[in-house]
């Protein structure tokens, strides 16, 4: 099975690397320093749980150069989707299968309307991971987790073959027979997660010791859970307890990835999290005032410094 990464980021890089590691034929599109900095020194994953260090793994910032791939794992931040939809193309061929891995519930449409519906699958990442420097990936706690699934359901025999890699890899997987629900569980979670270690710049173990945050962090994912019903996802009436039990669950120095984005002033992706709230939300009828709050809080700061 070929595979082909669609950015070597926190995300893309870690599962890649188990992928490769495990002596699978994966190739990595990266660019900049840290394209350069995998070539020359290999890939390393900073990591207690999962270390890898220096894999020499093959490398290019240009698909075109890659040819049809099985299967393409993109996980690139969401403002890149559609330009590397546009650059991953040559590495589609007529059996290939592209799965996004990246946050929020719009990448998936996005990349079946530019790459045809047949080639694209719905995908959930749960890893906090970043680069840390060019070619090194450093994961934060121990969790390692996808989820891929066809969108509408249905077996997918390029799913399954994926799934036996990932096994191979040893990645904690799950092929699910329903991932578009899938993806708006862990939207109704992440929306409310990145909207409130953002906001108050603390990590979920202080908030979830204050009462006012815990309510705040419970209030969110409703409003998430309200607009995805609104949508005809069938979230359940307790999905934002089951948000408070995830945030119980965590280390307490986690926070999401866009509240590291916001401290190093890097771009947020608030319009594809709350952003997206708000506007179905209006859309759709359903009162959004908590995550309306932090996208008017937040806006000035995602575009990055
Ligand atoms: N990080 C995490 O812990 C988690 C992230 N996610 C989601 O996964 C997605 C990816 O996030 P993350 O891994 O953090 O992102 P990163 O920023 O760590 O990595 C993305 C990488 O893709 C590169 N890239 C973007 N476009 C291209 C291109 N056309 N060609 C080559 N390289 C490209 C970027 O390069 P450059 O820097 O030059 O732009 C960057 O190196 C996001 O949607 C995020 O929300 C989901 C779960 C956990
Ligand atoms: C919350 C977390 C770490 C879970 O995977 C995440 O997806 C993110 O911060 O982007």
């Amino acid at each position: 099975m070929r595979i082909a990464i669609m950015g070597t980021g926190g995300v893309g890089g870690f599962f890649g690397a188990k992928l490769a590691a495990s002596g699978a034929d994966v190739t990595f599109i990266a660019r900049g320093a840290h394209g350069a900095a995998i070539a020359e020194r290999g890939l390393t994953i900073d990591s207690p749980a999962h270390p890898v260090a220096g894999l020499a793994v093959t490398v290019t910032d240009d698909p075109a150069k890659v040819g049809p791939v099985d299967v393409v794992m993109v996980a690139v931040k969401l403002w890149d989707t559609a330009a590397a939809a546009e650059q991953l193309r040559p590495m589609v061929g007529p059996e290939t299968v592209v799965i996004s891995f990246q946050n929020g519930i719009e990448a998936g449409s996005l990349l079946r309307a530019a790459l045809g519906a047949e080639h694209v699958a719905g995908g959930v990442a749960h890893i906090s991971a970043t680069i840390a420097a060019p070619g090194v990936i450093r994961q934060v706690g121990s969790l390692a987790r996808i989820i891929f699934g066809a969108f509408g359901g249905g077996a997918d025999p390029r799913l399954a073959a994926f799934a036996e890699a990932c096994q191979a890899a040893g990645i904690e997987h799950t092929l699910s027979p329903d991932i578009d629900r899938a993806i708006w569980e862990k939207f109704v979670f992440l929306s409310a997660f990145s909207a409130i270690t953002a906001l108050t710049r603390k990590p979920i173990g202080d908030i979830r010791a204050d009462t006012d945050l815990r309510a705040f962090l419970r209030d969110a994912a409703s409003e998430t859970a309200d607009v995805a019903r609104a949508r005809g996802v069938a979230i359940v009436p307790e999905q934002a307890d089951k948000v408070l039990a995830a945030a119980d669950n965590l280390p307490a120095a986690t926070r999401a990835s866009m509240a590291h984005d916001l401290e190093r002033g890097a771009r947020l992706e608030l319009p594809w999290l709350s952003g997206t709230v708000v506007r179905l939300g209006a859309e759709l009828g359903v009162p959004t005032p908590v995550h309306r709050a932090v996208w008017c809080a937040l806006k000035l700061h995602a575009g990055g410094r």
